[in-house]
């Protein structure tokens, strides 16, 4: 039997279509115990995720933490579960047809995959592969690249084209955490916020942290969200004490990168901050780190500290300032393989034009 997998039977001789595959992280199929185990085993066995060594990991991850964490998580995501489903799945599926319709008129078709769980990342390759694409942009959502989040994500889109027989060619997305698109809808995010609750004091901008060692070995995560930050405050005229960067969600015992988001609440509590608006960047859609950890845990922490009001301004989901950003973003990557499908379209106009001679 063939290694490879049956190639969809589509016209060779068609236009070359262009595909998008938006790639989130992935979410448990449902809010329970039993959902969450394979969940996790999944995300937790990726070695861009962890790198302690296989077998001390292994022991780590089966003896442990897929003992406890399961039930622990599924709680969690009870709490933000919607009739729809996990949020991040129901916001990725939003932006995914926000940005289909907004790429239909220039034959680009768009799906979108989830790194972990369903629909997987090859599951994504074979959509676009039947609906005709030739030319693939792989977009991970993360703003900013790090080796666990964006580099698996492609990681991934990699090993599913490794079975085809007859590949698309590949352009890829590694981060857009300084587009100025992508800045001016976070902008825009915060500004409708101000506008209907008034400025706070201070922004906080909250990240998903990632081990500190990954930054000594080279990772440029932390840079990029610090440079995301510094954008989003001249976008928005603040002085560097109007905000601050801190580094949420850290797993496991080993030092995350600093500050955490934990502690800067606590400080800012302490410091009795009366308006604090939060917002967390780094995240294109709203999902468990942002609406349980920082809208729920975080408010909590921020007021037991003695800070006075917590306004928690949602992720960028499908906004029309970031899906016409998203949109921008595509346009730019795919812009170089235009040529040929204008080609394509002087063919056609060739063929039409000696269709009406004869
Ligand atoms: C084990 C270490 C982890 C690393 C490294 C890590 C990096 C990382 N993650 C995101 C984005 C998301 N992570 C989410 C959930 C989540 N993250 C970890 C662990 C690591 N993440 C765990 C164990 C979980 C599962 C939930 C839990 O049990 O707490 C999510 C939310 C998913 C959802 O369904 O809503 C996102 C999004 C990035 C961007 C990143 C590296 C920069
Ligand atoms: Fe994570
Ligand atoms: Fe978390």
């Amino acid at each position: 039997m063939s290694a490879f997998l049956p190639e969809p039977s589509f016209r060779h001789d068609s236009p070359a279509r262009l595909g998008v595959l938006l790639i989130n992280l992935g979410t448990p199929a449902a809010p329970t115990a039993r959902a969450l185990r394979p969940y996790l085993k999944q995300f937790l066995s990726d070695r861009r995720v962890v790198e302690l060594p296989r077998w001390l990991w292994a022991l780590i991850l089966n003896g442990v933490i897929l003992n406890v964490r399961p039930r622990k998580s599924a709680e969690k995501y009870a709490s933000i579960w919607t009739p729809q489903g996990s949020p991040l799945l129901v916001n990725t599926c939003s932006q995914a047809e926000g940005l289909a319709s907004r790429l239909a008129g220039e034959h680009v078709v768009v799906e979108f995959a989830m790194r972990y769980g369903q629909p997987s990342v090859e599951q994504g390759v074979q959509k676009l592969r039947a609906q005709g694409v030739e030319r693939l942009l792989l977009l991970p959502l993360y703003p900013q690249y790090a080796a666990s989040s964006s580099g698996s994500a492609l990681d991934a889109a990699f090993a599913a084209l490794m079975k085809l027989r007859n590949m698309p060619e590949v352009r890829t997305v590694r981060h857009y955490h300084d587009h100025p698109a992508y800045i001016a809808a976070l902008a825009a995010q915060v500004e409708a916020h101000w506008r209907q609750h008034g400025r706070g004091e201070k922004l906080l901008m909250s990240f998903h942290g990632v081990p500190r060692y990954t930054l000594d070995k080279g990772d440029p995560y932390p840079c990029e969200c610090h440079k995301t930050g510094r954008l989003l405050a001249e976008a928005l005229g603040l002085a560097a004490s109007d905000y601050v960067v801190c580094f949420q969600s850290r797993f496991g015992r080993t030092e995350w990168v600093k500050p955490y988001t934990s502690d800067v609440l606590r400080e800012l509590g302490r410091q009795k901050v009366g308006k604090l608006d939060v917002i967390c960047p780094g995240f294109a859609a709203d999902c468990l780190e942002t609406l349980e950890e920082i809208a729920m845990e975080g408010k909590e922490t921020f007021l037991t500290a003695g800070g006075g009001e917590y306004r928690y301004i949602p992720c960028l989901n499908d906004s029309a300032p970031w899906l016409e950003a998203l949109a921008s973003i595509c346009r730019e990557q795919l812009a170089g393989w235009r040529p040929a499908n204008a080609d394509l379209s002087a063919r056609k106009a060739r063929a039409q034009a000696m269709g009406a001679k004869a």
